[in-house]
This record gives structure tokens, sequence and C-alpha cells, in this order.
């Protein structure tokens, strides 16, 4: 396996690939978890090439103590990755990815303003600019993205086909633990007690009820509550459990009730 911390090298790397063999890409932060796990095991499946990158992109950050406490376990993300059989890790730098500063970036003017980008400002220009990068680098046949953050893959897939760019956009199901709480790298940060109360979070949010009042349920549960509303056929939310926070979603029948 080999890990590129340079553009340069990736671009070597990448160039000697033959048009014959087919590329897989999974975009990370890294912190990897069985959720990650999954993307990587499906892009190995569908690929001869599976390419990871693991990169904690500062522009799609609206609020520094929550980069600054983004968790780091580089030397665990290289064994799951050497385990699973991925090809290489791209793992490049602020600098060298973005040196232009960040002047020129791609921005979306309607879903991306929703639900978390109406929490989070900027934040889905950030993704979907340092995606545009990682994408245009590393040229592949398809990218690997997880439904557990629908809107991203939703803006994802929006922004491929309007620069019609020649990649297929794979979404894959939610891992979640076995109390049904979505696997997430910010789930490490959660206390021992604050963990045990996010398990009410998946919960709450399958009642069939009006998303108003889900969003009411979880507050008497005790999280601050950002959302819930219903979007594309999904029932999403984002809440806070403690100093953290996590969102979720699920998929809606017709009348509005879940699965
Ligand atoms: N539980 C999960 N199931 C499936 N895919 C997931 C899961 N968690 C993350 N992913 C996907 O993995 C990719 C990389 O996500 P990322 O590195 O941000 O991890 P994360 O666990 O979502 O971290 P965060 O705590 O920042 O939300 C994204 O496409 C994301 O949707
Ligand atoms: C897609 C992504 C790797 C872009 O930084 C990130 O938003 C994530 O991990 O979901
Ligand atoms: N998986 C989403 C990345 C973020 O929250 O910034």
């Amino acid at each position: 396996m080999k890990i590129l911390n340079s553009i340069s090298a990736w671009q070597k790397w990448r160039n000697a690939i033959p048009p014959t063999q087919s590329v897989g890409l999974v975009p990370t932060m890294g912190a990897l978890h069985a959720g990650h796990q999954s993307l990587i095991r499906r892009c190995r499946q569908e690929n001869d090439i599976c390419t990871i990158s693991l990169f904690v992109n500062p522009t799609q950050f609206n609020d520094q103590e929550d980069l600054a406490n983004y968790p780091n376990t580089f030397e665990a993300d290289r064994k799951l990755c050497e385990d699973e059989g991925v090809d290489a890790i791209f793992f490049p730098d602020y600098n060298e990815l973005y040196p232009d500063d960040y002047r020129y970036r791609v921005s979306e003017s309607e879903v991306s303003r929703l639900l978390c980008g109406a929490h989070r400002p900027g934040h889905f220009d950030g993704v979907l600019s340092v995606v545009m990068k990682l994408l245009n680098l590393a040229r592949p046949d398809r990218a690997y993205f997880g439904e557990k953050d629908w809107q991203q893959l939703q803006l994802v897939k929006g922004m491929v086909e309007a620069f019609f760019m020649p990649v297929t956009i794979v979404g894959c199901p939610t891992v979640r633990d076995t109390d049904q709480l979505a696997l997430s790298s910010r789930n490490f940060r959660l206390s021992q007690v604050d963990r045990q109360k996010a398990a009410g979070f998946p919960r709450i949010l399958s009642t069939q009820a009006p998303a108003e009042q889900v969003a009411r349920l979880l507050e008497a549960d005790g999280f601050a509550v950002d959302y819930v509303q219903d979007f594309k056929g999904r029932r999403c939310a984002a809440i806070h459990c403690g100093e953290v926070r996590l969102i979720d979603n699920l998929p809606l029948y017709e009348k509005g009730e879940h699965i």
C-alpha cells in the first residue's frame, strides 16, 4: 500500500495506472471506523484499484474548536486501510491542496443553504470545493459516500451532474452501532454518559410523528436540536449531545412514516 502525501507523488502514481484498470476513491477525514470500512469494501469490490483520501478539510469547518478537536488516528487508519487491501492513501496538506488559499471555491445556492447548511454557514462550499479537487486529482471511475451525510451526498451528486464530471457517485447505507447510533468519527468525543444518552437520537428520530413533534421529543430527552426536517424522502436531523454535534437521517414513506 502506497502512502502518498504530495500531489506530485500522487499524480505520478495515478498516471502509471493503465486506462483498462478501474479506480475507486473513498474521500474521508480520517479517524476511520466501520462506516468507512463499509465504503472501502464496496470500493474494493467494484474497482481494480481502491484509493482513499485522508484529509481534515479546514474550509468546511465553520467552528474552529470543532476543527481543533477533530480526532487524528493516522496509525490506526493506516492499519485499517492495509488490512482492507487499499492500494493507496492520499494524505495531502492544506498548502498543497489549496495553492490559491481558497480564493476559488465551488458554491451551490439552494440545497447547501438548508438543514446543516443553515447551521454551518459555508460548510458545503468547503465540502464541494475539496471534493472537486480530490476527484480532479484522483480521476476515479467511482467515488463512495455515506448516506449518513445525506445532504452532502445529494450535493456531491448535483455538482458532478452540473459540471459534467466523468465519475459515478455511489451512495452507501449508514452503518450503525448495536444501539442504532450512526457511527461517526465525532462519536469518539462523546463522554461515556453522553454516549449512552446518544442512543436516544436514532430511537426518537424513528418515531412516526411529524418532524416538529420529533424535535420536541428530542429536546425533552435533553438534546439541543438544530433541526428535524423532511427532505428528499428522508427525515434528517442534527442535534447536540453534550459538546458533540450529531447528524442522522432515515427514509420516509410517502405519507411521512418511517420504514
Ligand atoms: N456510519 C456511517 N455509515 C456509512 N458511511 C459513513 C458513516 N460515517 C461516515 N460515513 C461516510 O464516510 C465518509 C467520510 O466521512 P467522515 O470522514 O467525515 O467521517 P464521519 O464519521 O462522518 O465523521 P464526522 O464525525 O465528521 O461526521 C463520508 O462519505 C461519510 O458519509
Ligand atoms: C467528503 C469529505 C471527505 C470532504 O472533506 C467530508 O465531508 C466527509 O468526510 O464526509
Ligand atoms: N462527515 C461530514 C463532515 C463534517 O461534518 O464536516
